[in-house]
């Protein structure tokens, strides 16, 4: 369809094809000047007359106007490149039936795409979260843009931890194409337990067993940044904002996502998504939550005590590598968007399937994984880490632009392992440092980097059940009690793992009275501990000896990845901390 539509005084040339919406400003002798190109899937809505949607809605009735909304990158010249708002423009036609003609036409090709986008969202508001916010900002940013694009949300503002995670888990989700978090990485977490854990039981595939290959994921998760750490959606989008991750959602973009599952003995203990690490970013974690009256300063604090406490861990790191000849922690690369190596591991870990399909929008579909991929021989270190990390993605941040793993990739099934041994403490600091700017963090001797597709841990023969007992038994109890569900009376097949542990110990009823120092001891204390804990994307887990396994591509969010430019400009902006993963300022 083409038509000369004015918008504002100037006259312009209006087309609309299959793929493009574009517009052609012309001069007086109907010469083409400046063109404004909108691909048909990044159109949000179209509206008759002249209409507002943020931040306001205004509706001013016009018979021979319409409003075209779509996808704008940036919103000014100095916005952050990965930054999307609204575009809105008014066209202005001959007549009523001109301009209804367009409305007709505009809302066919977007009909003709709504097989690639959600129709149902079940939406999941922490109200507490972050500077609890996540209502108003659902309902004054998110909501009126879903209302414009005709999607439909059932909200359901959570009244306590893991409601979203359980009503995912046991209620009816017919009809839901995606699920959506407003809040930080805690609510996300949720989300992502709740959708793997739906899947399996549907599947009859147990999460505890690591040699089980898990069934991805159908249902896509979005995330809305509303917390005080948004570090999935960062690395996934490339900024925390909401109305962008918001037209994400609506526009269908679908991002596959490697999950790490971490086990102990024949448990799942958790997924995580960015960080699974032991030592310094143990510590840090562990360290904040006796502060957490700071506020987000207790990550800055924690930071610098631990740094000054320069403490390392013995222990044996065994790991699964991956195959050296696809990509390497250090090969310069960067997954962005559309990312090659990400789009051919779908052809490797999916070859029965439609992997185009895998990799491109919003489409759901069932996929089964190869399991043919011999495990192959595990590699063993031994030795004294400052820190012993594992990253299923870059997991940068505003604070670390390139993250703790620069060349990761979101969606290769594979993890990178990152091995700091014992130094001097300002090796580290030099370490810690090269996350804040572009110098490389691997080229220092004390530092290796390895890709993976698992990982062991273990503690030194002997130091596994030392004296340390009573330290563990409380940090299950904080665990059991961050993790219980319907006020206690359903327990996670981990939690009645545990409760046989302490049983097999003695320790249920019979509790020890061996006074202890306590388990990060400070700069006060003589006797530095023998054992870190592990910070698994912001939650301390309570167990040292580890296996994790990457599943490739298990999860699937509403993203596309981070757009070339997006996220290393906007090391200045926005989030202050990112729960001991990043603690250094520039
Ligand atoms: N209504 C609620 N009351 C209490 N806790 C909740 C509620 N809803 C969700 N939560 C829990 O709050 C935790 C933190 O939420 P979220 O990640 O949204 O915010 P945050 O400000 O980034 O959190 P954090 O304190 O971890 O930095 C999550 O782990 C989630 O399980």
């Amino acid at each position: 369809m083409e038509s000369v539509l004015r918008v504002g005084k100037k006259r312009y040339r209006v087309i609309l094809n299959g793929i493009h919406f574009s517009w052609t400003e012309l001069d007086k002798k109907n010469r083409d000047k400046k063109t404004v190109s909108v691909p048909v899937s990044e159109l949000i809505g179209v509206e008759k007359g002249r209409v507002e949607i943020l931040p306001q809605k205004k509706v001013e009735e016009s018979e021979q106007h319409f409003t075209v909304f779509s996808v704008m990158r940036g919103s000014c010249r100095s916005s952050p490149s990965g930054l999307w708002s609204v575009g809105r423009t008014e066209f202005y036609c001959s007549s009523r039936d001109h301009r209804d003609h367009w409305v007709t036409q505009l809302k066919t090709a977007l009909a003709a795409k709504s097989g690639m986008r959600p129709q149902r969202l079940l939406v999941f508001i922490n109200p507490y979260g972050g500077k609890k916010k996540g209502v108003q900002i659902y309902r004054t940013l998110a909501s009126p843009l879903l209302e414009l694009a005709g999607i439909s949300a059932h909200v359901v503002v959570t009244e306590r931890a893991n409601q979203a995670r359980d009503h995912i888990l046991k209620k009816e989700l017919t009809g839901f194409d995606g699920v959506v978090c407003v809040g930080g990485d805690g609510m996300f977490s949720e989300l992502l337990h709740g959708v793997i854990g739906r899947t399996q039981q549907e599947a009859g595939l147990s999460e505890h067993d690591p040699t089980v290959t898990l069934q991805p994921c159908n249902l896509h998760i979005g995330i809305i940044p509303a917390g005080s750490t948004d570090c999935v959606c960062f690395a996934t989008v490339g900024v925390n904002d909401p109305v962008t991750s918001t037209l994400h959602i609506i526009i269908g973009d679908s991002q596959p996502l490697d999950v790490c599952s971490v086990h102990h003995q024949s448990t799942l203990v958790r997924y995580s998504v960015s960080l699974v690490g032991y030592g310094f970013y143990g510590d840090v974690l562990a360290e904040s939550e006796k502060h957490r009256w700071m506020g987000p300063l207790r990550y800055d604090y924690s930071g610098c005590v631990t740094y000054l406490s320069n403490r390392s861990y013995s222990g044996t790191v065994q790991f699964l590598p991956a195959d050296p000849q696809v990509s390497s922690p250090r090969d310069n690369t960067r997954c962005l968007s559309g990312c090659r190596v990400c789009s051919e591991s779908t052809e490797r870990l999916f070859p029965q399937s439609d992997a185009s399909s895998h990799t491109s929008s919003y489409s759901p579909s069932q996929y089964s994984q190869d399991s043919s991929q011999s495990e192959g021989d595990w590699v063993s270190i031994e030795g004294r880490f400052k820190c012993v990390s594992l990253t299923c993605m870059s997991s940068s941040c505003p604070r670390s632009p390139l993250g703790l793993s620069p060349a990761a990739h979101l969606a290769d099934g594979t993890g990178d392992l990152i091995l700091v041994r014992e130094t001097h403490a300002l090796g580290f600091l030099k370490y810690l440092h090269r996350h804040t700017n572009t110098e490389d963090q691997f080229d220092l001797p004390f530092v290796e980097v390895h890709r993976v597709r698992a990982v062991k841990f273990s503690l030194p023969p002997g130091e596994e059940d030392s004296e340390d007992e009573e330290d563990e038994e409380k940090q299950i109890e904080g665990w059991e009690s961050k993790t219980e569900t319907d006020g206690s009376t359903h327990k996670s097949m981990s939690q009645q793992h545990l409760a046989e542990k302490r049983d097999e110990r003695g320790m249920g009823d019979d509790k020890k009275k061996k006074k202890k120092s306590d388990f990060l001891c400070g700069l006060c204390c003589s006797r530095a501990p023998s054992v870190s804990v592990w910070n698994c994307d912001g939650e301390i887990l309570p167990f040292t000896e580890i296996l994790c396994r990457v599943h490739g591509q298990l999860v699937r969010l509403f993203a596309r990845g981070i757009e070339d430019g997006a996220g290393s400009r906007n090391c200045r902006v926005g989030n202050r901390k990112c729960k001991g993963r990043c603690v250094l300022h520039t």
